[in-house]
Formats: structure tokens, C-alpha cells, sequence
């Protein structure tokens, strides 16, 4: 099976793709008109008709031989993902197996699409409910997760018995084209899953919206894009499930063991250069630790290597494009002009173009920019707080609601603090929390719909309820 990236694109593609490292054209990908995903949402829904017949057990033996595949392909797989989003050759390795176990988790899933029998309300009537697949899904994904981002959607379609059409973003077109590779080898029929890069995703994502055989939409990306969508999906009334941008507290308690979360900061901030929608966003520290916890994290941040993400050792990889470095330069440049305080970066880096320095600034305020938007970036703001009750409320302050994070030892506060937290995902001393056996997904302007998890699957299905009378 051939994934080298010159046999997934098209020298004539009109999507040229870039290394974020260097910013030089790595190749460039068949893009696809509104006609051509037109026809090709037609012949995904007659595709789905006949896929939606299989037994469960039957679609399971195919994916289970695409979740087989991807890990065999890891390593190609992994040099897509850095040669196209930039991120560590190591990341890309997790985020191929992160990817892979949605693949593997979904398999078995979609065997569990339980309906139930309810006790009858009448005599002579049977009442029962059964979970059948939503139909033609279309699905539009972001770049920083470009293998992860498909099959967290993909894998629980398949399962359900749905066609889906996939775009994935402009600046990472082949992972996906790659994973579309493997689930065809796989077995899964060429028209039930197609991946389909443009140039105008605006376009794609009105036709996604209106045409008359999408059923659903699965949308991951920025909150204002979402919106967009949320709009456009009004008119046919399509299932929707949206995974948006988020602002992330992190907050840290005198009772904390700082060590542990040192760990979890670093986990959580720099991952993918900072660059993911559950990335701490907002450094709280309570004032009894502020100055120890600032002094360790330095001096892991500082250890941090940056460069490449194809030479091996890299920790901190580039940004994805100038936009985003340029977006955290003016993020920085304006909280310290309001009277924040480096203590380590805030600058770009001279490892090259799209690069940025792993940061941390002291002295931040709610008011600043760089605490109420996402940062997308190596940037580490902290904010100082007294009270347990001021860390909530500073924390609950935003129109974003997916991932929180807080260490904290005593059992009282960890409680109050998981119920208070105002967020789709909360983890109490620990920095990661993705995993596909949980429910991941966010509240008020983060998004609806979780992903992952046995509730990943219900996202393409439909209850019905199934009245027989006259027994
Ligand atoms: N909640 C999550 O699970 C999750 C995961 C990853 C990324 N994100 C969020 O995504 C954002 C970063 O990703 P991004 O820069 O790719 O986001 P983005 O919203 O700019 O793009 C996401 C996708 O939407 C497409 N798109 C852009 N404009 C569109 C339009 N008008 N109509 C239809 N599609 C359109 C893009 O081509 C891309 O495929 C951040 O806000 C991050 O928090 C969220
Ligand atoms: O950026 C968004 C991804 O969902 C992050 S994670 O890999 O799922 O944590």
C-alpha cells in the first residue's frame, strides 16, 4: 500500500500544500467543484442504502481490518501528518494511534445500536423503540488533528451505517486522503467514504448544508465558522454535531502538588505547538504557589526543543502557517504592553518563518486579549488569584466551554470545583484528557454533540419508536 505523498496528490492539484517549517510547497491535491461533490454525495447516499443493510457485525469486520491498516501504516501516516501540519514526528506517531483507536473502539460500538421494549400503556398495543442510521453524513474537519479529526467522525458514521463525505482542511488534505486509502483497502466501499479537498470551502460547506440527501453534518473547527454552519444547516434542519474553539483554564491550588502540575501544564499548553481546541489557555495560580509553580514551569518550558517535526528530538514544533504565528505575536505584544511580565519567549523564534518561542508571561488580567481568546500558540498566560471562588468565576468568564483542567488535593474542593467548572470536559490533576472512551465535546459556544465514547454513536443515529397494535 503506497502513502507516500507524491501517490495521494496531483502535480496539476490545484490545492497547493505547504510545510509549516519551512514554508515551502510539499505537493499539491485534486480539488473537487460543487458538481463534482454533488454527484459524489448522490452515489455516497445509494452507497449507504446497501451499507445500512449489513449487520453490524458485518461492518465491524471491515473497520476492524481499516483500524488494522492504519496501525500497520503508522509511520507513513505520522510523515503526513508532520510534513503537512508541522506538528513532532512523535505526536503525529500518538495522534495516528489516537486516530486509529476511534477506528477500533466504533467496531465494536456500532454492534451495541440497542433499541429497548417498554412496558404498553394500552391493552392489545406493544411499544418499543429501534436506533437506525441517519443516512448521508457530510463532515468538514480542522488541520491540527488532520488523522484524529476524520476518524473520530468517519469510524462512528461507518458503524452506524452511514454514507459520509468528508472535506478536510485546506492545509492538510493528504492525511485524509491517505486514511480514505486504507479504509478502501480495508473494504469499505469506494463511494460510502470519499474525501474531498477544495479550494472554497465556503462553497462545499453551503452545498454540505442544502443538498437534498445530507442528512447530517459533523463540523470541528472554529467557533465562528460554526456559527456559520449552525445557520446553514437551519433550512433542511440537518443533525448537527459541532467540536469548537475553546479557553481553556488551568488552574492551580495552594493545595496542589506542584510537580504534578508542572507536568500537567506542560502537557496541556505546548502540546502541537499549543495548537489544540483543548489546550490550557489561562494559567490560574493561587497566590501561595504563584512564584514556585512560575519557577518550575520555566524551567521545563525552557527545556523544550524547538524545531522541525521531522528531525527527531523536536518537542516544540512551527505553527501552521504566518497567520497563527502572527496571531500569537499580536496576542503577546498586546498583554504586554497592558503590564504583563515575560518570563520566558514572547518572541518568534530563529528556528525559522512559522516558529514561535515557547512563552510564559506573569501579571495577566481577565481584560487582557490573550485571556479571552484562544491562543492557538506556545503561550502560557497566568493569571494570580486568592480565593476558590474567584478561580471559578474567573475561569466560568468566557463564551467558551469545552476542556478545564485544576490540581487539587483535598477531596472537599476537588468536588466543588468539578461541579462549579462551566465546561463540556473537566479533569482534576491531570493535563490530558482525550481518549476515545469518553464523551468529548463542549457547552455554551464550544460546541453540541459529544464524539467518542458509546454516545459518539448516537451522533448518526435516529430513535424511532415502533407502536403495534391490535394484538
Ligand atoms: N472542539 C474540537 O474538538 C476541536 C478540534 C480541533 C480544532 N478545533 C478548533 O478549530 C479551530 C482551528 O482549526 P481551523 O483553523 O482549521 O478552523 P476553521 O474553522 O478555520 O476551519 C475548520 C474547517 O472549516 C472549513 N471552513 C472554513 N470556512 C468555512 C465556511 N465558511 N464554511 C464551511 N467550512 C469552512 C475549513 O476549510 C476547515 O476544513 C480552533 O478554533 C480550534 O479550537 C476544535
Ligand atoms: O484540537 C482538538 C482535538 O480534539 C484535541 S485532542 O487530540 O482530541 O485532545
Amino acid at each position: 500500500m503506497n502513502l507516500e505523498l507524491e501517490s495521494l496528490g496531483d502535480a496539476e492539484g490545484a490545492l497547493a500544500v505547504f510545510d509549516p517549517a519551512t514554508g515551502s510547497e510539499i505537493g499539491r491535491a485534486t480539488t473537487y467543484s460543487e458538481d463534482d461533490v454533488s454527484s459524489i454525495i448522490t452515489l455516497a447516499d445509494a452507497a449507504g442504502q446497501e451499507w445500512a443493510q449489513r449487520t453490524a457485525k458485518d461492518r465491524a469486520a471491515i473497520l476492524s481490518k481499516w483500524f488494522a491498516l492504519t496501525k500497520q501504516h503508522t509511520e507513513e501516516l505520522a510523515r503526513l501528518v508532520t510534513a503537512e501540519s508541522g506538528k513532532p514526528m512523535a505526536e503525529s506517531r500518538g495522534e495516528v494511534a489516537y486516530g486509529a483507536s476511534f477506528i477500533e473502539w466504533f467496531a465494536e460500538e456500532g454492534k451495541r445500536a440497542y433499541g429497548e421494549t417498554v412496558p404498553t400503556f394500552a391493552a392489545g398495543k406493544r411499544v418499543m423503540t429501534i436506533k437506525q442510521p441517519v443516512g448521508t453524513c457530510a463532515a468538514i474537519t480542522p488541520w491540527n488533528f488532520p488523522v484524529a479529526m476524520i476518524t473520530r467522525k468517519v469510524a462512528p458514521a461507518l458503524a452506524a451505517g452511514c454514507a459520509i463525505v468528508v472535506k478536510p482542511a485546506e492545509a492538510t488534505p493528504f492525511s485524509a486522503l491517505a486514511l480514505e486509502r486504507l479504509a478502501h483497502e480495508a473494504g469499505v466501499p469506494r463511494e460510502l467514504f470519499r474525501v474531498v479537498p477544495t479550494t472554497d470551502p465556503a462553497e462545499l460547506g453551503t452545498l454540505f448544508c442544502t443538498h437534498p440527501r445530507i442528512r447530517k453534518l459533523s463540523f470541528t473547527g472554529s467557533t465562528a465558522v460554526g456559527k456559520t454552519l449552525m445557520r446553514q444547516t437551519s433550512d433542511n434542519v440537518l443533525r448537527l454535531s459541532l467540536e469548537l474553539g475553546g479557553n481553556a483554564p488551568f488552574i492551580v491550588f495552594d493545595d496542589a502538588d506542584l510537580d504534578a502540575a508542572v507536568e500537567g501544564a506542560m502537557a496541556s499548553k505546548y502540546r502541537n505547538a499549543g495548537q489544540t481546541c483543548v489546550c490550557a489557555n489561562r494559567i490560574l495560580v493561587q497566590d501561595g504557589v504563584h512564584d514556585a509553580f512560575v519557577e518550575k514551569l520555566k524551567t521545563r518550558v525552557e527545556a523544550l526543543k524547538i524545531g522541525a517535526g521531522c528531525e527527531e528530538g523536536t518537542t516544540l514544533g512551527p505553527l501552521i502557517n504566518s497567520a497563527g504565528r502572527d496571531k500569537v505575536a499580536r496576542l503577546v505584544d498586546q498583554a504586554l504592553s497592558a503590564g504583563a511580565k515575560p518570563v520566558t519567549g514572547a518572541t518568534t523564534s530563529d528556528a525559522g518563518e512559522g516558529f514561535y518561542e515557547a512563552t510564559i508571561l506573569t501579571g495577566v488580567t481577565s481584560d487582557m486579549a490573550i485571556a479571552s481568546e484562544e491562543i492557538f500558540g506556545p503561550v502560557a498566560p497566568v493569571i494570580r488569584f486568592s480565593t476558590e471562588d474567584e478561580a471559578i468565576r474567573i475561569a466560568n468568564d468566557t463564551p467558551y466551554g469545552l476542556a478545564a483542567y485544576f490540581y487539587a488535593r483535598d477531596v472537599g474542593r476537588v468536588f466543588r470545583v468539578m461541579e462549579g467548572l462551566e465546561y463540556g470536559m473537566v479533569a482534576a490533576n491531570d493535563g490530558i484528557l482525550s481518549t476515545e472512551v469518553a464523551p468529548f465535546g463542549g457547552i455554551k459556544q464550544s460546541g453540541m454533540g459529544r464524539e467518542g465514547s458509546s454516545h459518539g454513536l448516537d451522533e448518526y443515529l435516529e430513535l424511532k419508536y415502533c407502536l403495534v397494535g391490535g394484538i
